[in-house]
């Protein structure tokens, strides 16, 4: 909150949305706090308007600016994006969830203008920039780029102890902590797996998955003469912030760059689908379209908050996504309120199958 506060000031933020209203209390009376530890007086600095609740994000979503950058996790993503493309922005979009829940209404919220919609996640930005290199018509397959997680090279039966502490030890990126679970068990690549797909309209079969333990090569396209084109720069994310914020043109000196004068290997090895069954999932999930990507993304939201909170194993996150799946009755071109609905009976069905579990456990 006092990062924030500081943050605020030295930027001389307009506005700030959180989630909780009791945060939009402690973040004014950080504010102030900053603000007199400063020695600033009355009228020397200009006072962030505060918005608190469900809707704030949203509200957030539509002020005028150039650019809306959606860096929030979760699904609950969705309406701050449709928010900002209703209100006309251009959104940078880290949100990968949003898409994912609400692909064919994000893509026609934005008015037939393609643009308006730019990846920051890492994969995608690296996608978008090799795709530069050849008309569409020349692309023969999008290859995406995984790290494999801390638990790379591991059986499926290796994997049953796995702690927390241990999934949140990423072995390249430093990110929030679901992020950086869904790396761990390979769910981040399914959910990409259907990003992709929807933000550059490449066919399921048309996108391979191929882990890259280095992460380096972001992501690959092939073309149809048998070129491949790479994006490669050190696993940092200021390069596809400033590239989506600027997007298209490149920020000078965005981030340092890869050092060649340093002998270093890229290796690439193929994903093992037995330990690893999450991109498989999401292949089935993203054919099938209409509310099954929304009932992944949400299951997998409640899974990995319980193996969080210790309420379930590693393993079992993937299993039970794949049995909500199993469960739901998917709906084709879904509303809005159509997607709320199923993200609410697919949270409700992950938590029975997660409740159960613990009692099983218990037992
Ligand atoms: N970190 C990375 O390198 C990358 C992240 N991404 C994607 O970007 C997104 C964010 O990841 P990351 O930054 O690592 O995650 P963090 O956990 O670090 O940050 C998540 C942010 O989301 C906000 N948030 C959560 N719920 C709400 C809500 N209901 N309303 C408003 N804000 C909310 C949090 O606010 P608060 O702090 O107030 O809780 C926090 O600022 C994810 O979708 C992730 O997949 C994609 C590529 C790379
Ligand atoms: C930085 C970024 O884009 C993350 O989504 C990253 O890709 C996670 O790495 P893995 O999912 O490949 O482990
Ligand atoms: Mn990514």
């Amino acid at each position: 909150m006092d990062l924030l506060a500081a943050q605020a000031l030295d930027l001389g933020v307009q506005a700030v949305g959180v989630a909780a209203a009791s945060a939009a209390q402690d973040l004014q009376l950080a504010f102030f706090a900053e603000a007199t530890r400063r020695g600033y007086r009355r009228g020397e600095f200009a006072v962030p308007k505060i918005l608190a609740g469900p809707d704030a994000a949203s509200e957030i979503a539509e002020w005028p600016c150039d650019i809306v950058l959606n860096g929030i996790t979760g699904s609950v993503g969705l309406a701050p994006t449709l928010a900002a493309l209703a209100a006309g922005r251009t959104v940078a979009l880290a949100n990968k969830e949003s898409l994912v829940a609400g692909g064919p209404l994000v893509l026609d919220a934005l008015g037939g203008d393609p643009d308006r919609l730019v990846p920051v996640d890492s994969e995608h930005s690296a996608l978008a920039q090799c795709l530069r290199g050849g008309r569409r018509d020349e692309v023969r397959k999008l290859v995406l780029t995984a790290s494999g997680g801390p638990f790379r090279g591991r059986r499926r039966d290796e994997l049953a102890a796995v702690t927390p502490q241990q999934a949140l030890a990423h072995p390249t990126w430093d990110m929030g902590p679901v992020v950086t679970i869904n790396s761990a068990t390979l769910m981040n690549k399914g959910l990409e797996l259907i990003e992709a797909h929807l933000f550059f309209g490449v066919p399921y079969d048309d996108i391979d998955v191929v882990v890259h333990p280095q992460s380096l090569v972001h992501s690959m396209v092939e073309f149809t003469d048998g070129s491949t084109l790479a994006q490669v720069s050190p696993p940092d994310m200021r390069l596809p912030i400033a590239l989506a914020l600027g997007w298209p043109e490149r920020v000078a000196e965005a981030q340092p760059p890869m050092d060649w004068t340093r002998s270093q290997a890229l290796t690439f090895e193929p994903l093992d689908e037995v330990a690893f069954p999450a991109v498989e999932l999401a292949r089935t999930a993203g054919r099938r379209g209409g509310t099954a990507p929304a009932v992944f993304n949400a299951a997998n939201e409640e899974a990995v908050a319980a193996f969080l909170a210790g309420r379930l194993p590693f393993v079992r996150i993937v299993d039970l996504v794949a049995e909500v799946i199993a469960e739901h009755e998917v709906v084709d071109h879904p509303s809005l309120d159509e997607v709320f609905a199923t993200e609410r009976a697919a949270r409700d069905a992950a938590q029975r199958l997660i409740r159960r579990e613990s009692e099983r456990e218990s037992a």
